[in-house]
């Protein structure tokens, strides 16, 4: 490696393992520790984990710079064999590394969820938006849940043409391989992925505990999403068909580009990137509105103006023109103490960059905790300010933070994602008060917890008898159940 030139090596690493064995056990530590390690180091650190080489990013503008700006070189995924082999076998979008495969899977995901297919999962959102609101109101102390059960059936419905509910034993399983996938691709969670070669060493199959578990949760999945798949060609036959993402791939004729197993879990991981994502959106917008109750003021102000004042009407999307303030709202939504990590990216050609020069395969991550929190980057980082999204980037949702990512690998479902939000955030801030519970602070200051449990108390109230009146003609109560 004497020809490449790494930024600031973190000290203390010792033979084999590297920085390895310094790495915290828990992620939102691991994510404190990333920013306490900007804080010393400036701008870009290099860990060295296992046999891998990993650069954190630490401040937007070499994000900028080398994500944004060199996004066709800094657009792969490391190799990860544990995660993106075993679990996945190659076929999730988001462990996919750079090539054609990749490459098909966002075309396609532009073509059917991008911006001109708004009309198509739109009236999705407004029909779960409408549940969200009656489950509040039946169920107050199970917000969470209600945040939950919206995230799911918005993207179900917008992949596979159905509702579900929380009970649903395809959503059940779903949350359960997330959590198990998610634990896969953190930083140094496994030895395989820190040290890829051991992947390559030939023992028997029976020999290797870790597929075993790999092999089992690919299995898991696979027969989730085919379940699906089969129900929707099934109730298709019958004439009773959505128009969905899975639909219009079929319409489109795109199965006859890719074998079946891939195009199951290409539909399949849309639903894994979409739900846990906005649930845990929605549940910090939950803790901010409880925290800092000026800005659901302001918002309230410019909601009443466009829907009454006295709960005339539910804001809608056609709405968003008139609500800035909203809009503002979610984007702040995504970069307040956000509890998710970040997904690395991995350079595929060398590159030179301010004296640095990196190999092929070196691993870049966007310090998403450390630049959120920076009080260079954000005034008051610690505060909810929508205001501060009130600029010339107002309608790019994935603009002025990184909670969609960066670059080329940045979130393809962004415009669902920020459309789930708008309308989420403006119903539940018009109908609902927001506010801590005593003696149970929001323990914010470092990442939430994203586990489908309640991660904090929020006290949940209706604005007023004629917000309940509304929520009751115009959300149908039988839907909004969360828990029986
Ligand atoms: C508020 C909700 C969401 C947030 C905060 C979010 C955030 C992210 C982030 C941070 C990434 C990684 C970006 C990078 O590597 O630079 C990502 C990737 C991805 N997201 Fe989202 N997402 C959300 C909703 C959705 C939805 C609704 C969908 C599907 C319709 C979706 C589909 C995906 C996919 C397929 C990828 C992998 C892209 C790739 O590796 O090329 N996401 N998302």
């Amino acid at each position: 490696h004497k020809k490449y030139r790494f930024p600031n090596h973190i000290p203390g690493r010792v033979p084999i393992f590297g920085n390895l064995l310094q790495m915290p056990k828990n992620p939102a530590d691991q994510r404190l520790h990333f920013a306490e390690l900007a804080k010393k180091h400036g701008e870009m650190f290099t860990l060295k984990l296992g046999s891998n080489y990993w650069v954190f990013l630490n401040s937007h503008r070499v994000v900028g710079e080398l994500l944004e700006k060199r996004g066709a070189l800094y657009v792969s995924r490391q190799n990860l064999p544990m995660a993106g082999d075993v679990i996945s076998r190659g076929k999730r979008i988001v462990f996919l590394p750079f090539g054609d495969l990749w490459k098909w899977q966002r075309k396609v995901i532009h073509e059917i969820l991008g911006p001109a297919q708004r009309g198509v999962f739109g009236p999705f959102q407004d029909a779960e938006s409408r549940t969200l609101l009656a489950g509040y109101l039946d169920q107050p102390d199970k917000w969470h849940l209600s945040h939950a059960r919206y995230s799911s059936s918005v993207v179900f419905s917008m992949t596979f043409g159905r509702r579900t509910d929380l009970h649903d034993p395809t959503v059940k399983k779903i949350v359960e391989i997330n959590d198990e996938l998610t634990k896969s691709f953190e930083p140094g969670s496994n030895l395989i992925d820190a040290f890829p070669f051991l992947a390559k060493i030939p023992f028997a199959h029976s020999l290797q505990p870790w597929r075993w578990w790999g092999d089992s949760l690919y299995k898991a999945a696979l027969e989730n999403f085919s379940s699906e798949f089969d129900a929707l060609v099934e109730r298709q036959r019958q004439g009773k068909v959505t128009k969905c993402f899975v639909s219009e791939f079929l319409r489109l004729g795109r199965h006859k580009e890719i074998d079946r197993e891939s195009m199951v879990f290409l539909a399949g991981s849309l639903i894994e990137a979409g739900s846990d994502t906005t649930r845990v959106s929605l549940n910090q917008l939950a803790a901010a509105a409880a925290l800092f109750p000026d800005w659901v003021e302001r918002a309230r102000k410019e909601l009443d103006e466009v829907c009454g004042s006295n709960a005339e009407r539910l804001p809608t999307a056609d709405d968003a023109p008139r609500l800035p303030y909203i809009k503002a709202a979610a984007k702040e939504t995504v970069r307040w103490n956000p509890s998710f990590g970040e997904i690395a990216h991995s350079l595929i050609k060398d590159d030179e960059f301010e004296g640095y020069r990196f190999p092929a395969g070196t691993t870049f991550v966007w310090n998403h905790w450390g630049i959120h929190n920076d009080p260079n980057e954000y005034e008051q980082p610690e505060r909810f300010y929508p205001e501060r999204f009130l600029n010339a980037d107002l309608e790019k949702p994935t603009k002025g933070h990184l909670g969609f990512g960066a670059g080329r690998r940045v979130c393809p479902g962004w415009t669902v994602a920020s459309a789930s939000l708008f309308l989420g955030i403006s119903r539940l801030i018009y109908c609902f008060d927001f506010h801590t519970v005593p003696g149970r602070p929001i323990p914010t200051g470092r990442p939430f917890s994203i586990g489908v449990d309640k991660p904090y108390e929020v006290g949940v109230t209706v604005r007023s008898q004629a917000h309940a009146d509304l929520i009751r003609r115009e959300c149908r109560p039988d839907d909004g159940s969360v828990n029986p």
